[in-house]
């Protein structure tokens, strides 16, 4: 399939918070820019009040990594910036060494469309100071939102329990690359389709569609309307029946279904997508039935989310399909993902590693330190528990795991619980040395990832909380050093 090799050339090199260059600068003067760091990508809760989320964003991290470079104009512009006392603020020999940089990082991170909780590492990034803190702005900004928006999509199509989603969002979507890594996001999710013809494009994503209120509006009266677009699609028609009135939308769409089938064609499906959408579909699958026209299916949209899809199918809405836009691609009512990378240990001239915590007045931002990775365990396709260990220390054969946020919950494992560690090396050196999955692969995968969920973690109302913690030993160290931090004696 093909991929979006053109559509951000040159290099995003500059996609960074300034802070990142002013730290890079002083780094290079002030000699350190030969130490190591390794950071953690991780966040600290679900978005949508859920019980988990899915993962996303990787291939869109390897294109970054790969083509980042500061060219030519890059190096210019920054050569412009100005002190408070009007001197350059980055000296010509810094500006040469981001000339030449390479990223020679390590990179680990989940495959997309993994499940993954709060405080687990989703990705990890680990070489010399200066890439790795060049790299936090971009790497969060692809990871967070393609993640809220894969969760987001995720939800929906588990609400509609099976039936086709349709992603509608562009309109709203924030926008160009909003609307289309929205798309790519939401299909990862599990949209059946997407309204975006460019993301249909790029990503290979199976691009559907119906029409809308311009089209019978431009004619004199609906059937009209309705009969011109069947004639022009008669294989691809699905009628939008509201514009004026729903129900008698439906019976004009019932004549025009007549007509298609005297010349051949099939009228596929109506949609609706205003007023009582339980009722009205109920109505309206009642008078094509009764019409020979049981196999035309009804769709929906307006505003819906997976609340709304739950709720209309309690109602028992004869609803075949959905079309979700607006709250979809903008994961409402979540603005975003609140990734956050942090700092997890340091090492100086290749010596040992040096753990590093940061702290917070709220616990919860307490960040993790060591060189994370994370164990998932499972039971007879069911997933237990994770388990957040320190690549430095290991794993123990029967580890504990300790919910960080509450050290009195705490999960043994037993020694010989099969299970399998989530980052996978994506890069080593800078060279890429992971073949990212095909989108409809990765697809499959996060489809296959929710089915291994328990079903209480899935559902909407105070889902269940997935057992996902420290190891006991990091959580250890980590109150260690929080106590050391505060100036406190050891417990
Ligand atoms: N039976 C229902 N149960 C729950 N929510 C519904 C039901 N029918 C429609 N909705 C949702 O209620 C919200 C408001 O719908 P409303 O009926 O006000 O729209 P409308 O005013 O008819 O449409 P529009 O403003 O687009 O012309 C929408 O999000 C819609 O999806
Ligand atoms: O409601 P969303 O989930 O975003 O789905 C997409 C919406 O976009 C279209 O109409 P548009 O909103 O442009 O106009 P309308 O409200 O007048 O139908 C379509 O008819 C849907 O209602
Ligand atoms: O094809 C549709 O029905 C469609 C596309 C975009 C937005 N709303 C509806």
């Amino acid at each position: 399939m093909p991929v979006p090799t053109d559509l951000y050339r040159p290099s995003l090199a500059l996609l960074t918070d300034f802070y990142e260059l002013t730290m890079a600068a002083a780094a290079w003067k002030s000699g350190i820019a030969g130490e190591e760091a390794v950071f953690t990508l991780s966040f600290r809760k679900n978005p949508f009040e859920g019980g988990f989320t899915l993962a996303a964003g990787l291939e869109s991290v390897i294109d970054h990594v790969s083509r980042h470079r500061f060219d030519a104009s890059d190096l210019a512009y920054l050569a412009e910036q100005r002190d408070g006392h009007g001197k350059p603020l980055f000296e010509p020999g810094f500006l040469e060494y981001l000339g030449r940089l390479e990223l020679a990082v390590d990179v680990d991170a989940v495959p997309e469309g993994t499940a993954v909780f709060p405080w687990e590492p989703v990705l990890r990034v680990r070489g010399p100071v200066i890439p790795c803190m060049l790299l936090e702005t971009p790497l969060l900004t692809l990871v967070n939102f393609q993640t809220l928006i894969a969760t987001k999509a995720a939800r929906v199509c588990l609400a509609a329990g099976g039936a086709p989603v349709l992603e509608f969002g562009a309109r709203r979507a924030q926008g160009f690359d909003g609307a289309l890594s929205a798309s790519r996001a939401a299909y990862l999710g599990g949209c059946a389709g997407t309204s975006n013809v460019l993301a249909g494009k790029l990503f290979g994503i199976p691009v559907k569609g119906t029409h809308a209120h311009a089209w019978v509006m431009l004619f004199d009266d609906e059937r009209e309307a309705f009969r011109a677009y069947a004639g022009a699609m008669p294989g691809n028609c699905v009628l939008l029946v509201d514009t004026y009135d729903s129900l008698a939308g439906v019976e004009r769409a019932i004549e025009t279904g007549r007509w298609l089938r005297e010349h051949g064609g099939e009228l596929a499906g109506i949609r609706l997508d205003s007023g009582d959408l339980a009722w009205l579909s109920q109505e309206a699958r009642r008078r094509l039935d009764a019409a020979g026209f049981e196999r035309t299916a009804i769709m929906a949209s307006n505003e819906l989310d997976e609340h709304i899809i739950v709720s209309l199918r309690d109602q028992g809405a004869c609803i075949a399909a959905w079309g979700v836009g607006t709250r979809l691609v903008t994961g409402a009512d979540d603005g975003a993902l609140g990734g956050v990378y942090k700092l997890g240990a340091v090492r100086r001239g290749g010596g040992p590693w040096q753990h590093r915590v940061k702290l917070s007045e709220q616990s919860s931002k307490t960040s993790v330190p060591g060189v994370l990775q994370v164990r998932r365990f499972r039971h007879d396709g069911v997933y237990l528990a994770d388990c957040i260990y320190d690549e430095l220390t290991g794993l123990p054969a029967a580890p504990t795991i300790v919910d960080p946020t509450d050290h009195t919950r705490r999960r043994e494992i037993p020694a010989g619980t099969p299970g399998e560690d989530l980052l996978a090396p994506i890069f080593r050196g800078g060279r890429l040395v992971y073949a990212p999955p095909a989108l409809e692969e990765a697809r499959r995968h996060a489809a296959r990832e929710l089915a291994a969920l328990h079903a209480g973690v899935k559902r909407f109302v105070y889902p269940h909380q997935f057992p996902a913690g420290l190891e006991r030993n990091l959580f250890d160290l980590r109150t260690r050093l929080v106590l050391e931090a505060r100036g406190l004696p050891a417990a």
